[in-house]
């Protein structure tokens, strides 16, 4: 297994023409190949603007061996078979039966889907006069906790809120993972006082690289968004050692980041604590 890699994110702008939104990560996918990643990641809900007015809209089925009516689907095949690259599918609204999910496909570069992440904890908040979402209106919460291999890694999937959940990074560690992927949509209120604390956090708790994909703040001209929800951005990626190595700002931008997992197992011998948990004393999972 290669140690060194390069992951590319792209953070996207997204807005109310779904054609569009795939046309525009078609074509940003093959430039991030092109500057060298191997694996690339979408953002959270990128091919759909992000507000539960729209999910219902936009969602597609996925079914690996059948995807003809789902073209955001059949695009993230293809960008992974085109482009010889792992794709982090960010997610899109999926549809099952009478349920809507928020969805994360993963495609490997023959074009197969090895892993499929339903958020698990939706986005329901409510702070008065800032931020109040409540995605359970029109979502149901997937049941699955999702890990998959690649030749770069062992790499654990959450969505955006997913990332608030201690308990969901630390499992995900003790399967074995060394990076840990959350496509998310923060908002400004919460963005800008948690989204890289929660991610320096995850990494130095579970000795992991952590990395995040949001769209942009902003969608293109051409294609503007009907939703009011404005997204933080700040896509990045973060070392097990807690440093932020890559970083975007507001607007559209792809980020290359190397990776270098033997940095995970350099970290994990110098500071032992996986290893040095009081098992005896505490545990998961902890009722409160
Ligand atoms: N799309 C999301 O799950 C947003 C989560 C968020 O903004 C937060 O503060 O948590």
């Amino acid at each position: 297994m290669s140690k060194k890699f390069q992951l590319g994110l792209v953070q996207l702008s997204v807005g109310g023409d779904k054609g569009h939104n795939i046309a525009r990560a078609i074509s940003f996918v093959q430039e991030a190949s092109k500057k060298g990643a191997n694996v690339v990641a979408l953002p959270e809900c990128w091919n759909s603007p992000y507000g539960t007015d729209y999910f219902s809209e936009y969602a597609e089925k996925i079914d690996n061996s059948k995807n003809t009516e789902s073209p955001s689907v059949t695009a993230m095949q293809r960008m992974a078979i085109e482009n010889s690259v792992y794709l982090i599918g960010g997610s899109i609204p999926e549809k099952e039966g009478d349920r809507l999910y928020n969805t994360s496909c993963v495609f490997n570069p023959e074009g197969k889907l090895i892993a499929k992440h339903r958020k698990l904890h939706l986005y329901d908040l409510d702070i008065p006069g800032k931020i109040k979402f409540q995605e359970s209106s029109t979502l149901s919460a997937g049941n699955k906790l999702t890990v998959f291999d690649t030749p770069y890694g062992k790499f654990g999937l959450g969505i955006c809120y997913d990332i608030r959940f201690v308990e969901y990074a630390s499992v995900l560690t003790a399967k074995g993972c060394q990076i840990l992927c959350y496509p998310g949509a923060f908002n400004k209120t919460t963005g800008e006082a948690h989204w890289e604390l929660l991610q320096r956090g995850r990494a130095v708790d579970n000795q992991v690289y952590v990395c995040t994909i949001s769209p942009a703040r902003h969608s293109p001209k051409e294609n503007p968004s009907p939703s009011s929800y404005v997204a933080w951005g700040h896509s990045m990626v973060v070392n097990p050692w807690g440093t932020t190595i890559a970083k975007a700002e507001e607007e559209e931008k792809i980020i290359i980041a190397d990776i270098d997992l033997s940095k995970v197992e350099e970290i994990r011998k110098n500071i032992p604590i996986l290893t040095q948990k009081r098992k005896d004393v505490y545990s998961l999972p902890t009722e409160l």
